[in-house]
Order: C-alpha cells, then structure tokens, then sequence
C-alpha cells in the first residue's frame, strides 16, 4: 500500500470507530432508562472495574499497552456516566428542555467564562443566547430578572484560591446553584502582530489572571500592567491596537476568536490550573437519587468556641463527606463569618434532610444554596490488590513525640498522586539513577506502568543547575501524568524542595550536612509527602522526622536505604506509626524474593534502584512477587 491508500484506510476505520462509539453512547442511554424504571445508581465501579480488566487483558493480546487502554475507556466511560446523568436529570426536570437557553457569562466572547458556558450547555440540545456581562453582580441581575435562565460564575481556582467576590455575592442572591464544572485553563500572553517579549511595554489582563501568572511576570519588570474586567476585554482592546507593545493574557481558544495569536504559552504558577464554575438560575432543581450529588450551603455559627466544629460533626455523624469549607466575613457584623460549605450529598437524602434541621439548631443562619450533579467521574482504578480503609487517629497524648505510636497509634497513610502509601497493597517506585535520555524516560515509564508499578523516580537536579532542574521537573511530571504514574525526585536543598513541591508528587529528602536542618523545615513546611532515608543511627533519623512533623507535614515516610536487619526493622516500627519502605538494587536476582520476604515483614513500599532505563525489565518478575504472592 503507498501513503495515500494507508491514510484513506486510517479514515474509514476512523469513521468507524466513531460509529462505534456513537452506537455505545446510544446503548449506555439505554441502560440509564433502564436504571430510572428499577432504581439503581447510575455509576457501577464494579462493572467498570470488570471491563477494565477485560479489555487491558484483551488488548495485550493485540499489542496495545495496558496504560492506552484504560486512559481510552476512562475517557469514554466518563462521557458515557455524564451523558446517563445529563438524560436522567433532562428526565427529572423537563421545563428545563426548551428550543434555546440563554447564559449570562463575565466578559465577551473568548473569555474563559464564556468557554466554561458553552462546554456546560453543550449537553443540552438546544440554541444558545449569550448575555456578556461586565461584572458578577450584572450576571445575577440579568438571571433574577428573567433576561436569561442560567449564570456562570467561576467560583475556585487551583492556583489562585476561591474568588471571594463570588461568594460574598452569593449570600445575597435569590438564584439557586443548579450545576457545577471544572474547566482547565491555560494562561498565554497573546499578541496582535509579529514581535517578541522584549518589545512589550503593556499587557492588558484581569486580576485574577494577573495573581495566578505572578511568578511569570515578575521576570517582566519593565512592563506595565492594566487590569480589564475580563481577559476577554483585554483581548479585544489588543486586537484593535495591533501594536507591537503590547499583549493580552488569557486562553489560546479565546485569542483566536479575537485574531490573536500566542507568543508565550504556559504562564500560570501552577501548572494545572483549572476553575470550577458553579451555574446559577431562578428555581432549584431535583437531583435523580441515583447521580451522585452536591449541596452547597452558608450558615453562620456565632462566635462561641467549638461552634464550627460542633456544626461539622454533626456532617460527620450523618456520614457525609464535605468537600469545600469557606469563609468569609460577615459585612456589616465585625468579625463574623458566615461558612460556605459543599458537602457530596442530595439535599433530599434522609442523611442531609436529617443534618440540616440538626444544623438548624446550632446554628445563627443557614441557607440551601443549590443541589445539582457533581461534575467529578473519579476514574475506576484496576486495583493490584483492595485497598484497606485507614483509620482516624487516636486521640494526641501531648507530651508524646508526634512520630510515636504512644501520640497515633495507627500506621499513617500517604498519598502519592493518585496512589496511597501505607496500605495493604506496597507502594512500588522505580528509581532511575541520573536524567536520561527522553525515550529512555518514557520507556522506563512505560514499563513501570505495564509492571503494576505507581511511581517513576529520577533525579532532576543533578548538576545543581536549577533552571536545567526546572526543565526536567516539569518532563518528568508530564510524563509521569501520561502514563498515569506519580512522580518522585530527590531534593537536597530548600530551594530544590520548593521548586519540586510544585510539581512532583513525592520529594525523597537527602540533606547535605551542613544545611540539615535547613531542608528539614522546608520540607515540614511544605504540602507535599516526603521520603526520609534513615541515618545509621536510628533515634537521629526520628529526630529528623520529628523536627519534620512539627512543622505541619504530617505526610512523611522513612526509607531504609542501607537494609538493616530484620530485629532493627520490626523494633522501629513498634516505636513509629510513619510508613516504612525498603530499597532494592534492580540488578538483583534475589530482589523479587527479598521484596515479598519484606513485605511479609511490614514494609510498605520498595525503591528499586535500575543502572539504567533498561533495567525496567527487572520491575515486572518483582511486581508479579509483590502483587500476586
Ligand atoms: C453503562 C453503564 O453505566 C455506567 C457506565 C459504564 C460504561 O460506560 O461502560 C459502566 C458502568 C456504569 O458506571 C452500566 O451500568 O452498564
């Protein structure tokens, strides 16, 4: 076959497939009705799970990775449960199917809100009007006075935090909070005409914009910065500029619907930035008891000590999980908070019905803002092994170290990206031993996923070069994130701690001497778990991890590098709840049997040492000891 006819045979599986996948949806449709006449929930993990398993299976048999698999059905599976709870919903409430909707969205078209409303009325099959607005309260104006049904306002930002003028606007409105999304956001600096960023003189952006690209434009000294009511804004006063001095900041996507083009991409802070938007209309809505659900709420407690907690316990003794707590003063009431709660529950569940009259009594003021379907479809983990449920802490001893077992009596647990680290199931990280070469990395990836293993090691900052640091910090996440691993390096200064709490998900702490104590407190301080090799002498290393704890980070490990003996093992962790790993060399015959024997001994986790990316082959017999006996 020449190109040509490989290509045209590409296409027409292509359509295929489409077909295909139209076809499921159409059938997973199906299942829904089927699951509104003889009520179960719409979510079936289990059911998933066996799929899963089925496929990876079959399509090792056809030459496809284990990792593609499941990334492709988690794509389809979530579309399929959100179209099922979108019919179900459409079902519930049917004054809601109507020719057009009309949205209400700060800025013009392109703005970030304005993106998050269509991809949120895109599920219902219907005309869309926008209504563009230029502040948050003009957006609830034009809801309450019927001008249009939903209003989109974002609400949180991954980098920047909760945007208080929303919340604090919410507390007055009448409207009811009827849905929710998260949509991702990527900050560029957009242009007019051909130039470079050392012609700049100003750049057009919104605040918010502006707090979650701080570092980046702190290396544009000399530019000055004019703040617009929406990036959308900005965007459009640089199109019709067209100099070669000045640049919006905002989406990709919305620069092109203005005739921008992006000349830096990437700005924010925080490398996954995304916002979560909540919509907004006039009456609330019921949510299907078989979708799982979110209620919003604000109540007041007074200022009386223990009133917040009392008012959380009664969640806890109901059993529902909250997901946000909020707060924000009161105006006109000095130094009082009124508290913005999510919790994952329908406001029509016996639980939260029966929690919000308790709550009623304890509190000042409470208000249901809205219960709508939550827009979060956790994808469904193949596990190696069932994860054990961890338990609360006992109640702190205060004079006892904060290590031992006498101040928490149960092991602790961390979490490493997705994964946990302390459960029944050993964490498996591969640890490769200098940077290497981009197809070596993604090989050693690969194989660390096909194996059953979670967490790709590499050291990042070898030659002390911390910008060259910052590069391989950010391959090694994008890579890590694309085989769906969690990423580890190691870290021996403050400053490489901080840079990597920004990107990995475990830091493995290795102190130079003199700036010990240094790097112990950073990394107390920071939010990321951490991996402690133990010294020689052991009492020194919980020394070490109590400085750590005290700080605030209470996700801390130990990592037994040198192999202590069997005695010395079992005695620590009789003195500590921290979790304990092992280290294994990859080049070992005996690693896979000296893991299990580990394992049987308690360890929690092994850091296996490769030579080099070739080396990932060792990982599978060692996983296959370790996952399956
Ligand atoms: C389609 C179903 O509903 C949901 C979607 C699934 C899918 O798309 O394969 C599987 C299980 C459920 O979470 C079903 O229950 O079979």
């Amino acid at each position: 076959m020449n190109l040509d006819e490989i290509r045209t045979h590409i296409t027409r599986l292509d359509s295929e497939l489409l077909t295909l996948l139209a076809r499921r949806k159409a059938l997973s449709l199906e299942v829904a009705r089927a699951k509104l006449e003889n009520p179960r929930p719409i979510r079936d993990q289990e059911r998933e799970q066996a799929l899963l398993v089925e496929l990876v299976n079959q399509g090792r048999q056809l030459g496809l990775d284990a990792h593609y698999v499941t990334r492709l059905y988690h794509t389809i599976i979530e579309d399929s449960v959100l179209s099922q709870q979108a019919l179900l919903q459409d079902l519930l409430n049917p004054q809601d199917q109507v020719p057009s909707i009309s949205v209400a969205f700060l800025g013009l078209r392109g703005s970030y809100s304005n993106l998050a409303a269509r991809k949120y009325l895109s599920r219902f099959q219907a005309g869309i009007i926008e209504h563009s607005c230029e502040t948050f309260q003009q957006i609830l104006d034009t809801v309450e006075s019927g001008q249009a049904q939903y209003g989109i306002l974002p609400i949180e930002n991954t980098s920047s935090g909760s945007i208080n003028d929303v919340f604090d606007l919410m507390q007055h409105t009448s409207l009811s909070i009827v849905g929710e999304l998260t949509q991702p956001i990527e900050h560029c600096l957009l242009v007019a005409v051909d130039t470079d960023v050392s012609q700049l003189k100003t750049l057009y952006t919104h605040p918010q914009v502006y707090q979650q690209c701080s570092q980046y434009l702190k290396t544009l000294p000399g530019v000055k910065v004019e703040f617009c009511a929406a990036s959308s804004n900005a965007m459009e006063l640089v199109a019709g500029l067209k100099r070669p001095d000045v640049g919006a900041m905002g989406s990709a996507d919305g620069g092109e619907l203005h005739g921008l083009k992006p000349l830096v991409r990437g700005l924010a802070n925080q490398k996954q930035n995304m916002t979560r938007f909540i919509v907004v209309a006039r009456k609330p809505i019921d949510v299907a008891e078989q979708i799982p659900a979110k209620t919003s709420f604000i109540m007041s407690t007074g200022q009386q000590s223990g009133a917040l907690v009392e008012a959380l316990l009664v969640l806890r003794s109901h059993d529902i999980t909250m997901t946000k707590l909020e707060s924000r003063p009161i105006i006109g009431n000095p130094w009082e908070e009124m508290f913005y709660v999510d919790v994952a529950a329908n406001v029509n569940s016996p639980e939260m019905q029966s929690a919000l009259k308790e709550l009623g009594r304890i509190t000042r003021f409470i208000k249901v803002l809205g219960c709508y379907p939550s827009a979060e479809v956790a994808p469904t983990r193949i596990p190696s092994g069932a994860l054990s449920q961890g338990q609360a802490a006992a109640p702190a001893e205060d004079k006892q170290p904060r290590h031992s077992r006498a101040y928490k009596h149960d092991d602790t647990r961390l979490q490493v990206g997705r994964f946990y680290l302390g459960t029944d199931e050993p964490l498996l990280i591969a640890m490769l031993p200098a940077w290497p070469g981009d197809q070596q990395l993604q090989e050693a990836a690969r194989k660390l996923k096909e194996s059953g293993g979670q967490v790709l090691a590499v050291p990042c900052f070898d030659n002390g070069d911390i910008q060259q640091g910052l590069q391989h910090l950010q391959r090694l996440r994008e890579v890590a994130a694309r085989f769906d691993l969690a990423a580890m390096t190691r870290v021996s200064k403050a400053e490489e701690l901080n840079r990597a709490a920004e990107y990995l998900d475990l830091l493995l702490l290795q102190p130079e001497q003199a700036l010990r104590s240094e790097l112990l407190i950073a990394a107390g301080r920071c939010t990321r778990p951490l991996l402690l090799p133990l010294q020689q002498d052991a009492a020194a290393s919980l020394a070490d991890a109590e400085l750590i704890l005290s700080e605030g980070n209470q996700q801390l490990a130990l990592l037994d590098e040198r192999g202590l003996p069997l005695a010395g093992l079992l005695a620590l962790q009789q003195q500590t709840h921290l979790p304990l790993l092992g280290r294994l060399d990859g080049n070992d015959a005996l690693a896979p049997g000296l893991a299990h024997a580990l394992k049987e001994a308690g360890l929690q986790g092994f850091c296996v040492e490769l030579a080099d990316g070739q080396q990932a082959d060792a990982l599978a017999p060692l996983a296959h000891r370790l996952y399956r006996g």
